[in-house]
């Protein structure tokens, strides 16, 4: 299939409208852990330009039963923003390691961000979590920076679920979802769009792993080891 990545792409509040019924027919987080992410969404949404970048309810809630269902121990997550999905991953490790009575220090979330001001927040909201505060590891600066690092600091260290959002609706929109409003967003959403199709497209090459793409949100592809 050819697909035209010049599109110009738009990012909106559309999901979080689709979503209003998902939301309200899954099972919530805990409610502490509800209420600490409805502050933080509003203190997001308050004082960053770009808001839209927090996941939504819905893919909260899809996050955290992954994050079960994997029964992960040692998360990484790559661009964190203000934090509301590393609270969610967080809380979901907190929920076996209480289960299975697991060493604390195994059950955590290696955060990387380059945001510096996007970091200070996801700390100040995780700090209010006791539980969770010890689990989570905050790294800041460019991720491939980061990852060269820890890897090479502690190459025993293996992270068992990775959690990065790439702008990837605007390549599903490349193939055909095209009946979206178009935004004025500032960044080179195209430019974008051609390195993450060729990420998808080594990914699909790559004999080690298993991948499945999924129609979901705005495309969630679920890559396993074989
Ligand atoms: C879409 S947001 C992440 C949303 C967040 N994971 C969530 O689920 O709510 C993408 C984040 O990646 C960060 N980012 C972009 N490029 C990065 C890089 N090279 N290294 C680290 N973080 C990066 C941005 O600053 C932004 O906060």
């Amino acid at each position: 299939m050819v697909y035209d990545l010049d599109f110009q792409g738009n990012i909106d509040n559309r999901l979080r409208i689709q979503e209003e019924y998902t939301n309200d027919f899954s099972t919530p987080l805990p409610p502490l852990i509800n209420d600490i992410i409805q502050s933080l969404i509003e203190e997001t949404e308050r004082d960053f330009e770009q808001s839209q970048f927090m996941t939504t309810e819905t893919q909260r809630q899809f996050l955290y039963k992954l994050v079960k269902l994997f029964g992960s121990s040692c998360v990484l997550e790559i661009g964190t923003f203000t934090g509301v999905a590393t609270i969610t991953m967080a809380s979901a490790l907190l929920s076996h390691s209480i289960t299975a009575n697991e060493d604390k220090k195994a059950n955590k979330v290696v955060l990387l961000e380059v945001d510096s001001k996007a970091i200070d927040v996801a700390r100040k909201y995780i700090q209010k979590l006791k539980d969770l505060e010890d689990r989570v590891e905050f790294i800041l600066g460019p991720a491939i920076e980061s990852l060269i690092r820890i890897t090479k600091e502690r190459p025993d260290e293996q992270h068992d679920f990775i959690f990065i959002v790439l702008f990837y609706g605007q390549v599903h929109r490349q193939a055909g979802y095209a009946d979206m409003k178009p935004i004025n967003f500032k960044r080179d959403i195209p430019g974008m769009a051609k390195q993450i199709h060729q990420f998808n497209e080594h990914v699909l090459k790559d004999q080690r792993i298993q991948v499945v793409m999924l129609p979901l949100f705005d495309g969630a592809s679920i890559i396993t080891t074989n």
